[in-house]
């Protein structure tokens, strides 16, 4: 069985990934009990793409996203360091550049992409997994051209620290043992447990964004807070 460390290894976090790719989305669905489809949908509204533009879906995986920001027209990057979960969402797409999304390997810490190259930037649930938070928001933001914007759907906390504490407890029992039924790879899951709980709060995240050059940063949280989104803009 393969995780990652809370020191996130960039080795072990893809391999990790790779081992989970195969039942990655469906696992997913049960351990949300469906919510993750409505938490997209909301980064989807935020990233608001239109027709022309480009957009990078980063640490896409199987890119359950990607096809989404497609719907107005836009082209859509989906660019991800596990070989295992881009395979598994290009053979479900039909190959590597398919209905306005096209994949690419690449790490968030060092992207293979120009300088102003993205009218759009967007990474959800994958900032969490990088070992470098500060360096691929300045590599986001890089790539981003000027009056561009991000959007970051990640797991956050509830309002409520005591809450936020029981929510975390429960997720560390249920997370591996449900994941145990349907997973490759339960081990990945009490990395999941672990994670979020160690992941900086709203403020503390918009805080890392503005420090890297983001302006104008908000955020507004889904499902009280069990997840939040992030967005920002590059105005120079
Ligand atoms: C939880 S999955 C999220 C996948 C997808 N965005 C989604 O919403 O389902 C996290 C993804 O982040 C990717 N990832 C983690 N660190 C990365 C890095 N440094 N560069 C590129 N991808 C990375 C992993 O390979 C994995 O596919």
């Amino acid at each position: 069985m393969t995780r990652a460390e809370l020191d996130k290894n960039p080795r072990d976090v893809a391999a990790m990934f790779d081992a989970i790719a195969g039942r990655y989305d469906l696992v997913n669905d049960v351990l949300s009990l469906g919510q993750d489809r409505r938490w997209r949908r909301a980064a989807v509204q935020a990233v608001e793409a239109y027709s022309g533009e480009l957009v990078l879906d980063l640490a896409a995986g199987t890119g359950t996203s990607s096809e989404s920001f497609t719907a107005k027209g836009a082209r859509v990057i989906a660019c991800d360091f596990s070989l295992g979960m881009l395979q598994v969402g290009a053979e479900r797409r039909g190959g590597a550049s398919r209905r306005g999304v096209t994949v690419v390997a690449g790490d968030a810490l060092r992207l293979p992409f120009a300088d102003r190259t993205f009218d759009a930037v967007t990474i959800s649930f994958g900032l969490r997994n990088v070992n470098d938070v500060g360096d691929a928001l300045a590599e986001l933001l890089r790539v981003t051209k000027v009056g561009g914007r991000i959007v970051i759907c990640e797991f956050s906390h509830l309002p409520v620290g005591a809450l936020d504490k029981a929510l975390g407890k429960g997720m560390e029992v249920v997370l591996p043992l449900v994941a145990r039924g349907f997973s490759d790879n339960p081990s990945a899951y009490s990395y999941l447990s672990e994670s979020i709980a160690a992941w900086p709060d709203q403020p503390a995240l918009a805080k890392e964004l503005q420090a890297v050059g983001w302006s104008d940063v908000a955020w507004r949280n889904l499902s009280l807070g069990v997840v939040a989104l992030h967005r920002g803009y590059r105005r120079a």
